[in-house]
């Protein structure tokens, strides 16, 4: 799967997932009019409402760009229904042949990490038969508890010829509270970095490992060291857009062949009508701003590489 997104950032031109983070509030009435006049103000009807909104963006940009981010938290507060609509959008952005990077941020034990890794990367056995629950080609993965969380999650990215983004150095502003600790003289999201390295030494595709790494574009000083700490990981950089981060934070994430990153942006993409820069599209062409801004960040990050 690592190559695959390779070759799509190549064709594409576009090293960018687009996040889809579906918060009611950036649902367009008219959609949400419709959910609710079918099913009711209900957990069903608001999934129903987040499914629409994701569809109508996905159709609008899965030209454009290698990859999305589901993020699983903003369908998992909806519940049952809510993670009906995470599935139905996994599937539809793969129909469409988009890349589906499921933002699960999970980690555990290894035996519960073994479960989280096969629900949402590999097959569970159920007697004689076996089946893929989410079926994600990548998930972030959370590995402050240590190699036991994470090796489920390598495991079953062999199996399967999936991957994995482990989280280094987060994008928030308080992530240097625990991170930025200093172990034997050196910050922690590096040692982290170092494992990251590790993990993915013997999970290589063509030219970068499938055990990924989630650094964010809010901290370009330490994304440029990192990013020699782990040569052959790709680096997920979220925090690009609505967290301001900007093009020219950027530069140091990729390597000299102009790969080895992809950035995110969630609010900044898929609520792009309400924002003054887009909002002559309107409610209703609320996917026409979607894409764009999928096509304004693409031309910033192009712009921030040539200059650099
Ligand atoms: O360090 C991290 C890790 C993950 N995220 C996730 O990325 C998106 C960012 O959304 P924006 O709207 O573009 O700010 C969101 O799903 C986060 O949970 C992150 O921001 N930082």
């Amino acid at each position: 799967m690592i190559n695959k997104l390779i070759t799509r950032i190549k064709e594409t031109n576009a090293p960018i997932v687009v996040g889809l983070d579906p918060m009611m509030k950036f649902v367009p009435e008219y959609i949400k009019k419709a959910a609710f006049t079918e099913y009711g103000e209900t957990l069903e009807g608001a999934a129903e409402a987040i499914w629409q909104y994701n569809k109508g963006i996905v159709d609008a940009i899965y030209d454009l760009v290698p990859a999305v981010k589901p993020q699983v938290a903003m369908y998992e507060q909806f519940g049952i229904p809510g993670m009906v609509a995470f599935k139905k959008t996994v599937d539809y952005c793969k129909e469409k042949g988009l890349i589906v990077i499921g933002d699960i941020k999970r980690g555990d034990i290894g035996s519960t990490s073994e479960a989280y890794a096969v629900g949402h990367l590999g097959k569970v056995q159920v007697g004689s038969k076996s089946y893929y629950g989410f079926d994600e080609d990548f998930v972030t993965v959370n590995p402050y508890l240590g190699s036991d969380g994470v090796n489920p999650f390598v495991k079953i990215c062999k199996e399967e010829k999936k991957g994995i983004f482990v989280l280094v150095k987060t994008s928030n502003p308080s992530s240097g509270e625990f991170q930025d600790q200093l172990v034997n003289g050196r910050p922690l999201y590096e040692l982290v970095g170092e494992k990251v390295a590790a993990w993915g030494a013997d999970c290589m595709g063509d030219s970068y490992s499938y055990v990924g790494a989630v650094v964010g574009a809010t901290y370009p000083e330490q994304g440029k060291v990192l990013r020699k700490v782990m040569p052959k990981a790709f680096i997920l950089v979220p925090g690009y857009g609505a967290q301001g981060g900007k093009g020219a934070d950027l530069v140091h994430f990729f390597n000299e062949d102009g790969l080895g990153a992809i950035i995110n942006s969630s609010r900044g993409i898929i609520a792009a009508y309400q924002q003054e820069k887009y909002a002559q599209f309107g409610e209703q062409n609320y996917a026409d701003a979607s894409r764009a801004a999928v096509l304004d960040m693409r031309e910033d990050i192009a712009q921030a590489l040539a200059a650099r």
